[in-house]
C-alpha cells in the first residue's frame, strides 16, 4: 500500500512553511538542495544554467546553484531582476560568481527553471517568457523546481506559455498543479522533495488502497451484492457488470426487460428490479440508460447505497434531489456541467462545490479525476494513460466503484480505491487496449 501524499494549495503551503520548526532559511536551503540532488540524479553531472526569479523560488535556485558547484558542476546563473525578499537576498549573498541577464544568456545543455513558484499571480512578462521557452528548448535537460513558471499553483492554468520540462521538483508537497490539467501534462517526472514539512490535510493524492479481505467464512452475499439497472444499451451495464464481478463482488445482478447476450454466466439477469433488497451492498444506474428516467426515480426510492453515473446524471435535473441518498456520482466534463453548471473556481473548488451541493460523492473525471466528498476531502488522481479515453472505461470504473462499495468500503473510499484501481489496470493493459481489455486486469 502507498500512502495518500498531502496536496497544499499554495496559502496552505505558505501556512506550513510559516510552522515549520527549522526556520524559512533552512525550508530554503532544504529546497535548493533537494531540487540540486535530484537534478544531478536525473541529469548527472553536466554544464547547468539556473534561471532565478525575484521571489523565493528564485532563492532555491541560488542555493542550488551554489551546492551543483560544490559538487563539480559547472554552474552559471541567469536573473530576470533582483531578489526581493530577505530569504532571496540572502541566498544570493552566498553565491560569488557573476549573474547574467536572463535575456542575453546563452543556453546550457541543464536549465534549471527557478523564475516562479507558487507566487505566480500573472503572466510572465513576455521578454521572461521568451527567454524561458528559448532556453528551456536549447537544453538537453529541463528541470523546473516547484513548479514551472507560468503555471497557477492552485489551478493548474497555464498564465503564459509553459515549455515542456523532463522534471519537476516540488517542494515540501504536492500542489494542486501538478495532478491538474493542463499543467500536469507539462512536468515531465514529478518528484517530491521531502523539506521536514509536515502537513497532513484533506486535499490528497490517492495512494494504492487497502481492501477488505475475504472472510475465511465468507459467503456469496456477504462479499457483496451489486444489483445493476439495465437501460435502452445493454452493452454498457454488461461492462459495468463484468467489471463488479471482477472487481470482488460476491453476486452481480442485472434488472432487464430483454436478455442481454454476451454477460459471464455468473451474472444473474432478472425480470424485476427489487431495489429495496437489504442484500443489495450497491445499486447502479447510469451506463446504457437511454432516456429512461424512471430508472433513476426508482433507484432513488431505494434506500441502499448506489453509484449514478452517465445517463442517468443527466435525468437528475436538480442536484439537491440527491440529498441523503448515500451516492456516489460520477461525471465526465460534460455531464458534470451538465448537472451542476459552468461553476466558478479550480476543478478542485468545483468538484467540491458540486459534493456539498448534492450530498454525493463526486467522481469528476478526465485526464486529472478527482474525487471529493461533501465533508471537504478531495483524493487527486495520480497519472493515469491517456489511452483511457476509449468508450466503456467509465462504465468499467463505475461497476467498480459499485463492487468496492458493497464489500463494504465507505463511498469515498470506494471512490478512491476504484479510481487508483483502474489506473493501474490501464497501465497493466497497454496502448491499444479497449475497455474490455480493462476488466481484464482487474
Ligand atoms: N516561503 C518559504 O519559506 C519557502 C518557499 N520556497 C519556495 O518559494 C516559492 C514561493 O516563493 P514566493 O512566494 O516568493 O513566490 P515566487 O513563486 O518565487 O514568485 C513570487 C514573486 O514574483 C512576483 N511575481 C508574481 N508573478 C509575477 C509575474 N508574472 N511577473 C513578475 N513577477 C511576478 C511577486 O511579486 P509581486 O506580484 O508582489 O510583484 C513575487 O515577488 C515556492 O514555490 C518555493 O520554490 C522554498 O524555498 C521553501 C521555503
Ligand atoms: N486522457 C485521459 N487520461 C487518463 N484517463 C482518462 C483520459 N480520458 C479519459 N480518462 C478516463 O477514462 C474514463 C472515461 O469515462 P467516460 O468519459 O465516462 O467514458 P464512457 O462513458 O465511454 O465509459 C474515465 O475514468 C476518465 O477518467
Ligand atoms: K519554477
Amino acid at each position: 500500500m502507498t500512502a495518500h501524499r498531502p496536496i497544499l494549495a499554495a496559502a496552505a503551503m505558505r501556512t506550513a512553511e510559516a510552522a515549520a520548526t527549522c526556520g524559512l532559511t533552512e525550508l530554503m536551503e532544504r529546497a535548493g538542495r533537494g531540487l540540486a540532488e535530484a537534478a544531478l540524479r536525473f541529469a548527472g553531472p553536466m554544464p547547468a544554467l539556473v534561471l532565478c526569479g525575484p521571489g523565493n523560488n528564485g532563492g532555491d535556485g541560488y542555493v542550488a546553484a551554489r551546492l551543483l558547484r560544490e559538487r563539480g558542476c559547472p554552474v552559471r546563473i541567469a536573473a530576470s531582476g533582483e531578489p526581493n525578499t530577505d530569504l532571496a537576498r540572502a541566498a544570493r549573498s552566498q553565491w560569488n560568481g557573476p549573474i547574467e541577464a536572463l535575456d542575453e544568456a546563452p543556453p546550457a545543455p541543464l536549465l534549471i527553471d527557478c523564475l516562479f513558484g507558487t507566487g505566480l499571480k500573472r503572466a510572465l512578462e513576455v521578454a521572461v517568457s521568451e527567454a524561458l521557452i528559448t532556453l528551456v528548448e536549447a537544453s538537453h535537460i529541463a528541470v523546473a523546481a516547484d513548479l514551472p513558471s507560468g503555471v497557477e499553483a492552485d489551478s493548474g492554468a497555464r498564465l503564459s506559455p509553459v515549455p515542456d520540462f523532463d522534471l519537476t521538483v516540488a517542494f515540501g508537497a504536492l500542489k494542486p498543479a501538478h495532478r491538474l490539467m493542463p499543467a500536469m501534462a507539462g512536468m515531465g517526472r514529478v518528484v517530491l522533495a521531502d523539506i521536514g514539512i509536515d502537513a497532513p490535510g484533506p486535499w490528497f493524492e490517492i495512494g494504492e488502497p487497502v481492501l477488505p479481505s475475504i472472510a475465511p467464512d465468507a459467503h456469496k452475499f456477504s462479499r457483496g451484492l451489486v444489483h445493476c439497472l439495465a437501460g435502452e444499451m445493454p452493452g454498457a451495464i454488461a461492462l459495468s457488470a463484468k467489471a463488479a464481478a471482477h472487481s470482488g463482488a460476491g453476486y452481480v445482478r442485472i434488472s432487464t426487460s430483454l436478455p442481454i447476450a454476451g454477460l459471464p454466466l455468473s451474472v444473474v439477469q432478472v425480470g424485476d428490479a427489487q431495489v429495496n433488497d437489504p442484500k443489495i451492498g450497491c445499486l447502479l444506474v447510469g451506463p446504457g440508460l437511454g432516456k429512461l428516467p424512471q430508472l433513476l426515480t426508482l433507484a432513488l426510492v431505494s434506500h441502499r447505497p448506489k453509484v449514478i453515473d452517465a445517463d442517468a446524471i443527466g435525468h437528475i435535473g436538480e442536484p439537491g434531489r440527491l440529498k441523503g441518498q448515500d451516492a456516489v456520482l460520477t461525471p465526465h466534463a460534460g455531464e458534470f456541467e451538465r448537472l451542476f453548471g459552468a461553476l466558478p473556481g479550480t476543478k478542485a473548488e468545483q468538484a467540491l462545490a458540486a459534493a456539498e451541493a448534492s450530498g454525493a460523492v463526486v467522481v469528476f473525471k478526465g485526464p486529472d479525476t478527482l474525487v471529493a466528498s461533501p465533508d471537504g476531502r478531495i483524493g487527486f488522481a495520480p497519472p493515469a494513460p491517456a489511452w483511457l479515453a476509449t468508450a466503456g472505461t467509465g462504465d468499467v470504473l463505475a461497476g467498480m466503484i459499485a463492487a468496492l462499495r458493497a464489500r463494504g468500503l465507505p463511498a469515498f473510499e470506494a471512490a478512491c480505491a476504484g479510481v487508483w484501481l483502474q489506473g493501474r489496470a490501464a497501465e497493466r493493459a497497454g496502448a491499444s487496449m479497449i475497455a474490455d481489455d480493462l476488466v481484464a486486469q482487474l
